[in-house]
């Protein structure tokens, strides 16, 4: 069962050293009305607050877009690609140096970094993200962290700032995701819509009753609902982060939570935690292929963790390259698992369904016997789970 609705006794940001929070559009721009600088002056004493208290601290933040349509006079938000970047640039550039102004009338120093997700699915850029951000933190630097809305293409974006958190919080192995937004936590269903909903104070992380509770945006305005919170949550849990979903709107709210005080809805990761390499694999937002198994390979892979070998393979789809991460299907077409591939499509193709043995006569080398060795696997679904 998903929700226990008793609140814990202490929060688990307490104990929370590194914590990325997330701040949504509607808290930060006065639901669409602009900026929202008494929110944002808030929210800069309540992160400084926690910095002073020796955490470290990253902010993801929206708003970008929502203020850049109002700043360039739009009366409602535009549907087409180079209308939304232009607005992203023209907004980033009030939310930075609202943020700058802040935390340094606080006499703390915040860097601004954006994102896409190329940055993350590239093995070297993505390492190169995490030690800029772990520098940062070194110094006692808040980064303020956005999508770059202006450069990502639908191949390349993350998508939603829910998301980018949690591939944050995995990035820099944070102990804590606080996502604040315009609801005091996860309902049993959508408050604006159900008033009967019932408040979800502590659940597991990654609990699929939590998917079917959870909705879309409220907004326009916003990109992602209480959906993308509630699979942030599963995601930040693969790295052990536990992630909190509180009310941007309570007082002082990230203060009270590391003082202890059990406040919004607690997701605690309870699956043990994957190495921060595995995180990377998982994280892949954009997979450039898949090989779907046979019923036998699925379940020695799902519940022996094993490697991947090419006889347990009965299709081979998309164009992929040696080193690429792909997304590994039962044989009904669900993702299981996904993996880094020791061979590209073309003589995946060619390898499939046949034994270690025949491999290098088919190809005229062999790399490894495995098409995925289960070092740079990660599985996706859990023991026991039925592969069709
Ligand atoms: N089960 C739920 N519990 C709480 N809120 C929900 C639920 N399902 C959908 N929502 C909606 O999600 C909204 C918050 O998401 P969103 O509008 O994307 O905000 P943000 O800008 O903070 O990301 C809430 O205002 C609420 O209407
Ligand atoms: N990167 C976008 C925000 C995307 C987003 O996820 O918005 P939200 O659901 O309000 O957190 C922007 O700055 O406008």
């Amino acid at each position: 069962m998903a929700g226990e609705s008793a609140a814990a006794a202490r929060s688990v940001a307490a104990d929370a050293k590194r914590i990325v929070v997330k701040v949504g559009s509607a808290l930060i721009t006065n639901d669409g009305r602009g900026l929202d600088f008494q929110a944002i002056a808030a929210l800069a004493d309540d992160l400084s607050a926690l910095v002073r208290d020796g955490r470290e601290v990253l902010l993801v933040s929206s708003g970008a877009i929502a203020e850049g349509i109002l700043r360039l006079g739009w009366s409602e938000r535009p549907t087409d690609v180079s209308r939304l970047q232009a607005a992203a640039a023209v907004g980033q550039m009030s939310l930075a140096q609202a943020y700058e102004h802040e935390f340094e009338k606080r006499g703390i120093k915040s860097a601004l970094v954006l994102l896409t997700g190329g940055d993350l699915n590239d093995r070297t850029r993505y390492l190169n993200a995490r030690g800029a951000l772990l520098t940062l933190l070194k110094f006692g630097v808040v980064p303020v962290i956005n999508e770059n809305d202006t450069v990502v293409t639908d191949e390349i974006k993350v998508g939603d700032n829910d998301t980018l958190g949690s591939v944050v919080a995995n990035l820099t192995e944070a102990d804590l995701l606080v996502i604040l937004t315009d609801q005091k936590g996860l309902y049993s269903a959508d408050p604006r819509r159900n008033p009967g909903a019932v408040f979800i104070a502590r659940a597991r992380a990654g609990d699929p009753t939590l998917e079917k509770m959870a909705g879309g945006a409220a907004s326009s305005l916003s990109k992602g609902g209480m959906i993308t919170k509630v699979l942030a949550a599963k995601r930040a849990a693969r790295t052990g982060a536990a992630t909190i979903i509180v009310s941007g709107r309570e007082k002082e709210p990230l203060r009270r939570l590391a003082a202890g005080e059990p406040l919004g809805t607690e997701l605690v990761p309870e699956t043990p935690k994957i190495l921060a390499r595995k995180a990377w694999i998982a994280d892949h937002l954009n997979l450039s292929g898949a090989v779907v198994l046979d019923r036998g390979a699925a379940r020695a892979l799902i519940d022996g963790h094993t490697s991947l070998l090419p006889v347990g393979v009965k299709e081979v789809r998309g164009d992929f390259k040696r080193g690429d991460v792909i997304a590994v299907l039962s044989p009904e077409g669900e993702e299981i698992a996904r993996g880094l591939t020791a061979y590209p499509s073309a003589d995946a193709l060619r390898i499939a369904g046949r034994h270690t043995e025949e491999i290098e006569a088919i190809l005229g080398y062999m790399e490894q016997p495995e098409l995925i060795h289960r070092d740079n696997l990660v599985v996706t679904k859990p023991a026991g789970f039925e592969a069709g």
